[in-house]
């Protein structure tokens, strides 16, 4: 370390400082007194350069001192530098010595960024295989990018020509969807002019036909003989051969000859009877009321013919539709599938039924145990009994149900009134709602259905009544309602002005279905 220096004011400064004062002060003062004051001045410059010269010499002193110390530790630390060299190594000083420091620590530096780099290496290798499995993962998603580029095309390619083909479908659907119109408006054409043409076959073969229906004989020696001459074409003919005897006692065969519009044979099956009649269920769907009667004397196969033969048993379904089944569950399941059909055709078609029976000229519910006395209401579509049950059919089977209610109710009055069901008539009437909503036509129809069964038509000496009051008084019923009918069948066929319905409950019940236009059969 240099020595501190202070600096001492020189004398000349000394010496100027003086000056002023004495000349600021008192210009008066004597001059003998300036020279002392300057000598002593000088005296006391000259002491403290003295002091301050031993000072400095003492201190370069000690600065000798501490460099020969010096000198002597950089002496001791080269000896000792000289003993620690390494073998081999030729001491050249210190500059070797610090040579050698450095190049220690540059050893230990190329160690370090040698394992470093090693490191390094080792990264790079890692970082190198990472970068090759990645370049062989790119190429494969390249390779797969291409592939799906290619079906990416192929598909818009194939869309292109679904796309096509889709406008191609459009325009056929539409040109198709035109014809269909066109087909539609067509077959509704030909639909309206089948109806037609039903309505005019039906007219032709008669509005009101008869048919006969011979039941199997009940005894082994029949007292008549049955024939049927035209049997083989077109079954119209009936002759009942009874063998009689003279007052003179001569036997002999009287011949009934009858012309009907079909005779059934006793072998004809329920299948045959409902074939023939089978065309007027289309009637019904048309709108044409349709009725049909089952005319007979007691035991002749009325209830037979319209329902079933007496084994089934309306309670259980399953029986229904066996081969004795009659008309009215067959054609029940004739109109559910014909309505079908009809439904391609645009028309729905909906059925309600009610069941009544004429008694004594008045009308009772056969659906329902009320005994209310029911009214007949004709409405402009069709006739309304009020007070009876009407009962609505959504599949052929629902009419079993009501053929079982009827039939208890039957047997119920059957006990109390000594065989009333053979001396009233029992009416199904099925109502048909036909509705058309086809987008080019609406329409609507209203018929009903009636399949009758007439009371028995014995005479009053053969059924034994006439002595009997109440026989008697159900027996001129029947006689006066039958023969109403008869009146109104040929009032209607020789088409007169005057139709007299009103001369009996039947007839008047029946009034819209025996009308101009309506289908009568009668077998
Ligand atoms: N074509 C037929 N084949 C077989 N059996 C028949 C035939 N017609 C009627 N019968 C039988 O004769 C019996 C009487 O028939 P059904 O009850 O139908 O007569 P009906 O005319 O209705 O009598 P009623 O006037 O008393 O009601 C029944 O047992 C029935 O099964």
């Amino acid at each position: 370390m240099p020595p501190t220096r202070t600096r001492s004011a020189s004398p000349q400064r000394v010496r100027a400082r003086r000056v002023g004062d004495s000349g600021s002060r008192a210009p008066t003062k004597a001059p003998q007194a300036a020279s002392s004051d300057m000598r002593h001045l000088f005296a006391l410059e000259a002491q403290r350069m003295q002091a301050t010269r031993l000072r400095e010499r003492a201190a370069q002193e000690q600065w000798r001192e501490r460099t020969r110390t010096l000198d002597e530790q950089l002496e001791e630390e080269r000896r000792i530098a000289k003993e620690n060299r390494p073998p081999g190594h030729e001491w050249r000083g210190y500059q070797d010595y610090e040579v050698e420091l450095l190049r220690a620590q540059c050893e230990e530096q190329v160690a370090s960024l040698q394992a470093d780099v090693l490191a390094r290496d080792e990264e790079i290798k890692r970082l190198r295989d990472l970068l090759g499995q990645y370049t062989q993962q790119a190429s494969e998603q390249a390779s797969a990018q291409h592939t799906w580029a290619a079906r990416v095309s192929d598909l818009e390619a194939q869309l292109r020509t679904h796309d096509a083909r889709t406008q191609q479908l459009r325009t056929e659907a539409s040109d198709a969807l035109a014809h269909t119109r066109g087909l539609e408006a067509r077959l509704a054409e030909a639909d309206a002019l089948r109806r037609h043409l039903h309505n005019q076959v039906q007219e032709l073969r008669g509005n009101v036909r008869v048919y006969a229906r011979v039941r199997p004989a009940a005894r082994a020696d029949p007292v008549a003989e049955w024939r049927y001459p035209d049997a083989a074409l077109l079954a119209t003919q009936l002759e009942v051969h009874v063998p009689s005897e003279s007052a003179m006692g001569h036997a002999s065969v009287k011949t009934h000859a009858f012309a009907f519009d079909h005779v059934f044979p006793p072998a004809a099956t329920q299948s045959d009877v409902f074939a023939e009649v089978s065309d007027l269920l289309q009637s019904v769907l048309d709108g044409y009321h349709t009725t049909i009667f089952a005319y007979g004397q007691t035991g002749s196969g009325k209830t037979h013919t319209l329902e079933g033969g007496a084994g089934i048993d309306w309670q259980h379904a399953a029986h229904a539709m066996d081969d004795d089944a009659g008309l009215i569950p067959r054609a029940m399941h004739m109109l559910w599938r014909t309505a079908e059909a009809q439904r391609t055709h645009g028309w729905s078609y909906t059925f309600e039924a009610q069941m009544v029976e004429v008694y004594l000229d008045q009308v009772s519910d056969l659906l329902s145990d009320a005994s209310r006395r029911c009214e007949i209401k004709h409405t402009p579509t069709h006739t309304h009994v009020e007070h009876a049950a009407v009962e609505p059919l959504t599949r052929p089977e629902d009419v079993y149900a009501l053929l079982a209610r009827a039939q208890k109710r039957r047997q119920v009055a059957a006990t109390r009134m000594n065989e009333r069901s053979s001396r009233s008539h029992s009416i199904f009437a099925l109502r048909v709602h036909g509705e058309c909503t086809r987008p080019d036509a609406t329409a609507t129809t209203h018929a009903t259905l009636n399949l009758v069964d007439l009371a028995g038509s014995e005479r009053l000496a053969a059924s034994g009544s006439a002595n009997d009051a109440q026989r008697l008084k159900e027996a001129q019923s029947i006689n006066k309602s039958l023969s109403s009918l008869a009146d109104v069948i040929s009032a209607l066929a020789a088409q007169a002005k005057h139709v007299p319905y009103r001369n009996s409950t039947l007839t008047w019940l029946l009034k819209p279905s025996l009308s101009r236009g309506a289908k009568t059969y009668r077998t």
